[in-house]
């Protein structure tokens, strides 16, 4: 008999719409049965008798509005499978709810940040409440480098006895993208600052709200999630330094647009920090660090030589380096870190990893 498992899906944006492709696509041995499509914060596809939503015409079907989530858990424990939750949303609300869906038996795949790199506490509770016999598995490898392969990795190495010594690396996608075009070797570069933040929004690779990756906490959440697995408390993403590119002036500006609309005014402020880092034959990038010899954890923007690896990155990619007792030559990972097929695939793996484990 094929084995079944229910999914339920929360956003249908860039990373969203792009899951519900690959998914319809899934060839696998297990039947992936969606009974639960919020595509909006307002309207949803369900049905009582948990009939499978028609993922082929989803953007027309007639919704009804969302379930809180208080009824979304009692509904999908109501089903007779259990249940994978996809939350595809950077929602703070859904993702301080983790805690009780695991407790209540409900699996997720996600790569919302927020739950795993909020307060220390939640991550606890989600970790505690998955690992008794009744728990619902959490796997969320694209919190961190979209779909590269790294949460899975480093949990491999720790959980197998090996012990991390130091991380490094480009966590951004978004970042990476603006920093890898505006400060390039190449002193004939001309683009401006501002012009470059507005294509990687274009290109799905910024936070629903820019700033989020500009102030610099996006890549404070990846870094605290990295510290956390590794075994170093982080308390939460604001208790330890983070440079952020924010202009002063333009930190109490109300809208994404409005912030968007100004923020070519201080283009030159950023064009004379490159062209100094250009002087030296240096490039400026957006890096983070987890250092347990130091202890020590950071975000910051820092000027490297033409000839190091960060220097030479392409597109959005990230590049992480993971020191350990046994990879004291560094483990490194290369790759895409942003943008819907790469982060989407990597939801839809731990999805397929969860199914597997549960589906019956
Ligand atoms: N884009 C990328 O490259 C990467 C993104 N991520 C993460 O993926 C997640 C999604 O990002 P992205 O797709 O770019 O964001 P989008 O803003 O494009 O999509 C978010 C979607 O979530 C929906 N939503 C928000 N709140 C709710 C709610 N309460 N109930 C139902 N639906 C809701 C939104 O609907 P509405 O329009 O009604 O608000 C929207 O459809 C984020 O957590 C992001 O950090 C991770 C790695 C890479
Ligand atoms: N906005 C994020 C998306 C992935 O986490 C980034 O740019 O890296
Ligand atoms: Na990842």
């Amino acid at each position: 008999m094929v084995k079944s498992v229910n999914v339920a899906i929360i956003g249908s944006g860039v990373v969203g719409s792009a899951f519900v492709n690959q998914l319809k696509n899934l060839k696998t041995a297990i039947n992936f049965n969606v009974v639960y499509f919020a595509r909006s914060s307002k309207e949803a596809l369900f049905s009582s008798d948990y009939k499978p939503v028609d993922l082929a015409s989803y953007k027309n079907a007639s919704a009804q509005a969302v379930l809180s989530l208080d009824e979304l858990t009692k509904f999908l424990k109501g089903a007779s499978k259990p249940t994978i939750l996809i939350d595809n949303t950077s929602n703070s609300t859904i993702a301080d709810y983790y805690p009780t869906f695991v407790k209540e038996g409900i699996s997720i795949a996600t790569p919302n940040k927020k739950a795993f790199s909020s307060d220390l506490s939640v991550w606890n509770e989600i970790f505690k409440n998955s690992e008794a016999p009744s728990g619902g598995l959490v796997y969320h490898e694209a919190t961190v480098g979209a779909g590269l392969p790294i949460i899975g990795p480093l949990r491999d190495l720790i959980t197998t006895g090996d012990k991390v010594e130091k991380i490094e690396g480009i966590f951004s996608g978004t970042l990476s993208y603006i920093f890898n075009e505006f400060s390039t070797t190449d002193p004939s570069t001309k683009v401006k600052f501002s012009d470059v933040v507005k294509v990687a929004k274009d290109l799905g690779y910024t936070e629903p709200d820019p700033r989020d990756d500009l102030n610099g906490l996006d890549v404070a959440r990846k870094v605290t999630i990295l510290a956390r697995i590794s075994g170093f408390d982080v308390e939460s993403p604001t208790s330890f330094p983070v440079e952020s590119l924010i202009p002063k002036e333009l930190e109490s500006v109300q809208t994404a647009d409005e912030f968007l609309s100004k923020l070519p005014d201080f283009d030159a402020d950023i064009q004379k920090v490159k062209e100094e880092a250009l002087a030296e034959n240096k490039v400026l990038r957006f890096v983070g660090q987890v250092d347990f010899k130091a202890n020590k954890v950071s975000v910051e923007i820092g000027k490297y030589g033409f000839d190091h690896p960060f220097a030479s990155l392409k597109g959005s990619d990230n590049v992480v380096s993971i020191k350990t007792e046994r990879y004291s030559n560094p483990l490194i990972i290369q790759g895409a870190g942003a943008g819907a097929e790469v982060t989407a695939h990597g939801v839809l793996a731990d999805a397929i990893k969860i199914a597997e484990r549960i589906a019956i």
